[in-house]
């Protein structure tokens, strides 16, 4: 069982830098859990100390049930994997695979053995003679991953594994890795995986559940899907999807939200719960959800990105930007024009808290959860 718990837990440095601020959180024993967010949220500080390389200050972890705030590293069934490879430069692929074996004292035919399986499993039989600087950046990257899978680990450690890679390599180790945790799943190895990433596309399409943070502290921890589709807050909407949520200030009155001078109506989810929303809010709608119609919120389109089948349109709506994502025939349609109207599709309309940033369009269920 490799279940990974944290308990409280705090990290304050050189005694007055607080930078985890009490954080609970449970990872499930095989889940693939991504911890996101911007660059000093402390991702990779809570991260490190899962792993024993940083000192916890305060609350605990605990790792199939047991406490290890106070065990070495070699001793908490861990493995890590470092965006910059981390490998030794002087010995072979091979020797680099064997090295935490050796050291652990496992004789040469089990070694043997083992590295055989985990260069079958990353494919890289063919590497196993090479020096680390005879190695793509893709390829170092899966012996690095082949040098933590080879201890059999219950919990595998990653901290921004993918950032040294160019996009199209990222995206493919993004498929591997992901592939990989499900395959060693399927063989009945515990492998929970914690995985940190300043990139939400990394986020949302490798982990099972996200734990968004900011400034040491947890913003929500949810699905892929559940964070998409209900954000808890403004932090997690203007966070999480590509192109950003569009968030816009104004004021609700009667069904409608007011912005500047115009008003587009709020949809059933949110207009039976009128009397519960503060007066001053912001509106959030994804730019996949604003579509262009006869009327609807006027907007002066500034700016169009082609992306093939899908065209962003950059546009001004009463002095604030709003992006919407329409067909490429879409678009066409509009010829030259360069007053748009847009719709916002009222089910997918959030209405966020100006002051706390709380989706209050949210079901109260939800918020529980
Ligand atoms: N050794 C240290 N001494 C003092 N403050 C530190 C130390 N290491 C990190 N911090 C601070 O703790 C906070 C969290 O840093 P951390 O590196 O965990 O963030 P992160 O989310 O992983 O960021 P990044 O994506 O840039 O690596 C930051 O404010 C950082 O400045």
């Amino acid at each position: 069982m490799a279940r990974v718990q944290l308990r409280n837990l705090e990290k304050v440095y050189g005694g007055t830098v607080k930078a985890v601020h009490g954080i609970d959180l449970d990872i499930a024993d095989g889940e693939f859990m991504v911890f996101v967010g911007p660059s000093g949220c402390a991702k990779s500080t809570t991260l490190r100390m899962v792993a024993g390389l940083e000192e916890i200050t305060g609350g605990e972890v605990l790792i199939g049930g047991q406490r290890v705030n106070d065990l070495a590293p070699g001793k908490r069934s861990i493995a890590m994997v470092f965006q910059n490879y981390a490998l030794y430069p002087h010995m072979k692929v091979r020797g680099n695979l064997a090295f935490g074996l050796k050291i652990a004292g496992r004789k040469k035919p089990e070694i043997e053995a083992a590295i055989a399986e985990v260069a079958r499993i990353l494919e890289i039989e063919p590497l196993l003679d090479r020096l680390p600087k005879q190695l793509s950046g893709g390829q170092a990257q899966r012996v690095a991953l082949g040098r933590a899978l080879i201890k059999k680990p219950g919990v595998f450690l990653f901290d921004e594994p993918l950032s040294n890679l160019d996009a199209k390599l990222r995206a493919s180790m993004r498929v591997r890795i992901t592939e990989l945790h499900r395959r060693l799943k399927a063989e009945g190895l515990s492998s929970t995986v914690i995985y940190v990433t300043h990139d939400q596309t990394e986020a949302m399409t490798m982990g099972d559940r996200i734990c968004v943070m900011q400034a040491g502290r947890i913003m929500q921890v949810a699905t892929p899907k559940e964070l998409y589709e209900h954000p808890a807050n403004l932090f997690v909407a203007g966070f999480i999807g590509s192109p950003e949520m569009n968030l816009l200030d104004g004021r609700i009155e009667g069904g409608d939200f007011v912005i500047g001078g115009q008003r587009t109506p709020l949809g059933p989810k949110v207009t039976d719960r009128l009397s519960d929303l503060p007066a001053e809010a912001v509106l959030g709608i994804r730019p996949q959800h604003l579509g262009l119609a006869q009327s609807g919120l006027a907007a002066r389109l500034t700016n169009a990105e082609f992306m093939g089948h899908e065209v962003y349109l950059h546009a001004d709506l009463e002095g604030r930007p709003i992006v919407a994502v329409v067909g490429a025939a879409q678009y066409e349609a509009l010829g030259r024009a360069e007053r748009i109207h847009l719709r916002p599709e009222p089910e997918h309309i959030h209405v966020f808290d100006k002051s706390g940033g709380g989706n209050v369009s949210l079901r109260p269920s939800r918020l529980a959860a």
